[in-house]
């Protein structure tokens, strides 16, 4: 999906400015690196990408949706467009890695036998069919990491968010993790990165939007720039 943001700026009470004044274009099937300092905004602006938070100010449009003029029924069919990765996963503890990733497809409806064809599909592409069965605390970093990118893309987003999905994983499995996320914006999906990853974003080249204070500081087509914080 096409995103378009103008003059965004987020305060949070009292006087916290996360974002100022943000312009930013994104094509459909991009693939887009924010980096910065810690508390630059990174996070800020994938939330409000992903009408978690509305901004202070500004203009978001998402595909065809305006996000400030989007009403709470219609946030739904907004975000089935949608599949976020997070640094921590966000698995459920409770169901295995096929039900983790079956139940994104029975929470809207689909049919059963439908689920059991995607969710075998996506576990296969994500090397994790054998692992089915296994609850998230039995599988490694990176098995959780693939299998939160499972649940992300099971629905064929359009657009992907991934908040530090490299974040606490080594650098092999980082690797694979980044092959994945380039395999899926291949088939057309955006995928908008927040990350620290000095080494990930020279060996995978995208454009990287550089946010410092709340403004973006540098916008690279080809990836050349100097990153901050741990490796
Ligand atoms: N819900 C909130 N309430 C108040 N302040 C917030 C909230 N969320 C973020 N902030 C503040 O907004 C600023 C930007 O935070 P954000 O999480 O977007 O940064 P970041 O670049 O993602 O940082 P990191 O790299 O550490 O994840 C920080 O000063 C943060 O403290």
């Amino acid at each position: 999906m096409e995103i378009r943001m103008a003059g965004v700026s987020k305060i949070f009470d009292p006087d916290i400015v996360a974002l100022e004044d943000v312009y930013l274009n994104v094509k459909k099937g991009e693939f887009v690196y924010f980096v910065g300092h810690t508390g630059s905004g990174k996070t800020t602006l994938l939330r409000l990408i992903n009408r978690e938070l509305i901004p202070t100010s500004g203009q978001i449009m998402v595909g065809k949706y305006n996000l400030r003029k989007l009403r709470l029924g219609q946030l739904p069919y907004y975000r089935r467009q949608i599949g976020v990765v997070f640094q921590d996963f966000k698995l459920l503890p409770h169901l295995n890695a096929a039900e983790n990733v079956a139940f994104v497809l029975e929470a809207i409806g689909v049919p059963k036998r439908q689920v059991e064809e995607r969710v075998k599909a996506v576990l296969s592409r994500l090397d994790l069919w054998r692992r089915r069965f296994l609850y998230p605390e039995q599988m490694s970093g990176g098995e959780q990491q693939r299998l939160a990118i499972a649940r992300a893309v099971v629905n064929m987003p359009s657009l992907l968010i991934a908040d530090e999905p490299t974040g606490n994983l080594d650098m092999e499995t980082a690797e694979s993790i980044m092959e994945i996320l380039f395999s899926i914006n291949a088939t057309g999906t955006t995928v908008l990165m927040a990350t620290h990853n000095q080494y990930i974003v020279d060996a995978f080249r995208a454009r990287v939007v550089e946010l410092d204070r709340g403004r973006i500081a540098r916008d690279e087509p080809k990836g050349e720039v100097e990153l901050y914080g741990d490796l």
